[in-house]
Parts: structure tokens; C-alpha cells; sequence
């Protein structure tokens, strides 16, 4: 692409004057996106580095960044990151901690809009790292050029741009950027796609092919969605939290149709920000034709006669208390009239007992010992699944049919 376009790209990526917020780590690409905002003016800009505290260069690289901004007029700010605490994945942690960080920052200053620098290359290495997994539609699928989270609107303007060509523009200014060591560091997957993929160019498998499946896969993703939605709309029904699945259906929809169904019933059911393994899904199905109900990531799969109800499973929440007003396990919304010192828990078994009508109630057991209970202290106050509403309702935030549009 001539460097000259990436002002039309960033008018068609970051359209209109409202305040953008631009993340700058300081490496080539979104370097080239600051330089190239800034150049096109037309819009109120402000950039934001998190100093990660990983490397001890981190601070330098921030003000390095800060530096570059004062050059261009444009406002920057660095945020710091300290909340390493030496467990699970470093580079996921550091990259939800810094997500919530810059949403933050955005939302205190009015800025609607962040963009970031990911590139077509970036886009392609996803793509090979995850066919490495035997991923399907979904894994397959491209980084959406806009995507709303934490309150914020994540725009990536450059997916179609070649990294290449953002060092090109960058060279043009004889202007300089980090290069990450890690960048050299064979143990990351991403990495190593990287060196692959230079390697697969002979067979015409470069980054814009890649790419370009990656966006086929966005819309099949699209489409499929649709087609489960459908699908649900005859053969799902929500139960006060819960989900039945007709098997006839099930068995007759399309596998992928199915396992969509599944997948987001649990995620649903668990309030779950990822889906359940394919291969542990798949297990869970197999036990069901010989065992009458299975867990699987947090749910409590039963079946019933033709059906299946998807619960959620009493271990999951046993320990789960919010305070009335507040979201409890992440979905129910329960309201009354509180006194002030209730806390929202599990009914559990205990709080089952204290509920003599809870037959009357026409849910399963083990649904209701999952469901929200109001207490005060160990005194159950109301149950309102249970048949003690006692003033209180319990009702979840977005339904089941929503949700399968939303994923
Ligand atoms: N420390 C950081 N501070 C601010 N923004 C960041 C930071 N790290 C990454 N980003 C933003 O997230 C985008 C994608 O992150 P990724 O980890 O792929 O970045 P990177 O490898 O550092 O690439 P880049 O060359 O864009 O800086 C970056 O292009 C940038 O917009």
C-alpha cells in the first residue's frame, strides 16, 4: 500500500472529530499510527502508555513515547502497572490489566474511542497460531475493526496494513521505534508464527491470504450466529436462569448449529467470558448418552426425558456473595426491600430447607440450590426462585436469545 494512503485508512478506521485516545507502546505499529493521526489532524487526540514494569526499560520506553507526543502537540499520559503477582500467564495478565487500565483512563477523560496498531500481520499470526489448535469458524475468525468493551469503542485501523509498510512510513520521517526483545523470543507462539510464516511466502500463504480468510471467517461467523439464533428461537427456552434444549432438535440441527446452542447456553448458565474446551464439550455429550447429567465449566447438564436443562452447578457459586443492587454470579439482578445488611448467597442446601414451598416452585433441586438467596447473616430472608420472594424478585440481566446475538 503507498504510505500515503494511511490517512484515507484512518478516515475510514477512526471516522468523525470525537476524542480518540491512541495506546502507544512505543513499537513500530502503533508509533506509525500516533505519527500518522497526528499528520492527519481533524480529530482531538490523546495518547496513553502503560509502563508495564516488566523490563527495566519500561520507564524509559514511556517517556521515549512522551517525548514523541510533546514533538507533535499531541497529549500524552503514561499509567503504571504493578499488579504482577507472579502466577498464570504474564503476558495475558499484563495485557487485561493494561485493556482495563486505558479503558479507565479514557472513560475519566471523556474519550469514547481508543485505537490501537494491530496489523494485517498481526491478524495473519492469529490465524496460523490458531489453526495450530485445529480451530474452527470462530478461532478462525478476524479481529473486528471496531469492538466495544469496558465502555470503550477498540478501533483498529490498520488491520489491512501490512507491517511493512508502517516501518516504511516510519523510515520516511527517519523516525526510530522500540524493538520489543521479546520480539526475538522463540518460547512465544506468536513469535514463532511469525518466522514461519515468512517462510511459507513460496506457496503464496502470506499474511494478506491469511488475512484474508480471517475476514471470510468473520462473516461465516456472523451467519452461523444467526443461524443458531434461529435455531434457538424453536428449540431453546429459558427456565428462570436456566436453559432447556429439545435433543430431537438438537439432533437434527447441523453439528455446528449444536454445538453453538451448547456453547452458549453454558456460557449463559456460568456468566463465562470463554466457552468450555471443544474436546471437554465433546465429552460431556458422550457421558450424557449413558449418565443422566455431567458438569462442564460451571454448569450442571441434566437430561430430562427429550430435553436437556442447562444449570448452573451449586459447587460453582457456593462461595459467591454480592451485595443486593450488584449483579450476583454475574447475571442475576435481585431487588427488595433491603434493610441494609443483606448479602446476596447461594440458597444452597440449608437455605432449601428454610423454603417449604420450593416444590410448588417447579424447578429442579439443584437449580434452586443454586439460585440467589437473600440472607442476613445465616438467616435466609427470601428465596425468590424458591417460592420466598418474601418483596424480593431475582431476574437476569440479558436473556438467553440476546446473548446469542451478542457473542
Ligand atoms: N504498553 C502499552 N501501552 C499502550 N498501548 C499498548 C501497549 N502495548 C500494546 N499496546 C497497544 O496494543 C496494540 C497491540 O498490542 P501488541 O502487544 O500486539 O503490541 P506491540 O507488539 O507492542 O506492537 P506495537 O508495535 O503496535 O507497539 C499496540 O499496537 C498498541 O496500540
Amino acid at each position: 500500500m503507498p504510505i500515503d494512503d494511511l490517512a484515507s485508512v484512518l478516515a475510514r478506521g477512526c471516522p468523525g472529530p470525537a476524542p480518540l485516545g491512541v495506546a502507544v507502546s512505543g513499537g513500530g505499529d502503533s508509533l506509525a499510527l500516533l505519527i500518522a493521526l497526528a499528520e492527519a489532524g481533524g480529530r482531538s487526540l490523546r495518547a496513553v502508555t502503560v509502563d508495564h514494569g516488566l523490563r527495566p526499560e519500561a520507564a524509559d520506553e514511556a517517556r521515549f513515547v512522551a517525548g514523541i507526543c510533546a514533538r507533535l502537540g499531541v497529549g500524552h499520559d503514561t499509567l503504571t502497572w504493578r499488579g504482577w503477582r507472579g502466577q498464570g500467564n504474564l503476558q495475558d495478565a499484563a495485557r487485561q490489566a493494561r485493556f482495563g487500565l486505558i479503558a479507565d483512563w479514557a472513560r475519566a477523560r471523556g474519550i469514547g474511542r481508543v485505537a490501537l496498531g494491530h496489523t494485517r500481520d498481526d491478524q495473519a499470526e492469529t490465524v496460523l497460531m490458531r489453526l495450530a489448535r485445529g480451530a474452527g469458524v470462530d478461532g478462525l475468525s478476524a479481529m473486528a475493526p471496531v469492538r466495544r468493551a469496558n465502555g470503550i469503542d477498540w478501533l483498529r485501523p490498520f488491520l489491512d496494513v501490512s507491517r511493512a509498510d508502517l516501518r516504511a512510513f516510519l523510515h520516511a520521517r527517519e523516525q526510530g521505534w522500540i524493538e520489543d526483545p521479546s520480539n526475538e523470543d522463540t518460547r512465544f507462539a506468536r513469535i514463532r508464527a511469525r518466522q514461519v510464516l515468512a517462510g511459507l511466502a513460496p506457496l503464496g500463504l502470506d499474511a494478506g491470504a491469511l488475512a484474508a480468510t480471517a475476514t471470510r471467517m468473520a462473516e461465516a461467523r456472523v451467519a452461523l450466529q444467526v443461524c443458531a439464533a434461529d435455531t434457538a428461537a424453536r428449540i431453546a427456552q429459558e427456565d428462570r436462569g436456566d436453559v432447556i434444549l429439545s435433543c430431537p432438535g438438537l439432533q437434527q440441527a447441523p453439528a455446528e448449529i449444536a454445538r453453538r446452542l451448547l456453547v452458549a447456553a453454558i456460557r449463559w448458565v456460568a456468566s463465562a467470558p470463554y466457552a468450555p474446551r471443544a474436546d471437554a464439550l465433546a465429552e460431556a455429550m458422550t457421558t450424557l448418552q449413558r449418565a443422566p447429567r455431567v458438569t462442564l465449566h460451571g454448569c450442571l447438564i441434566t437430561r430430562e426425558r427429550n430435553r436437556l436443562r442447562i444449570a448452573r452447578e451449586p459447587a460453582a457459586v457456593a462461595d459467591i456473595s454480592a451485595l443486593p443492587g450488584l449483579p450476583w454470579d454475574g447475571r442475576w439482578w435481585v431487588q427488595g426491600p433491603a434493610e441494609g445488611d443483606e448479602t446476596l448467597r447461594a440458597l444452597g442446601e440449608n437455605g432449601l430447607s428454610a423454603c417449604p414451598g420450593w416444590r410448588d416452585a417447579g424447578l429442579p433441586r439443584a437449580s434452586l440450590i443454586a439460585s440467589p438467596g437473600v440472607w442476613r447473616g445465616e438467616t435466609l430472608v427470601a428465596a425468590p426462585l424458591a417460592g420466598l420472594g418474601a418483596g424480593w424478585t431475582a431476574r437476569t440481566g440479558t436473556g438467553f436469545a440476546d446473548s446469542l446475538v451478542s457473542h
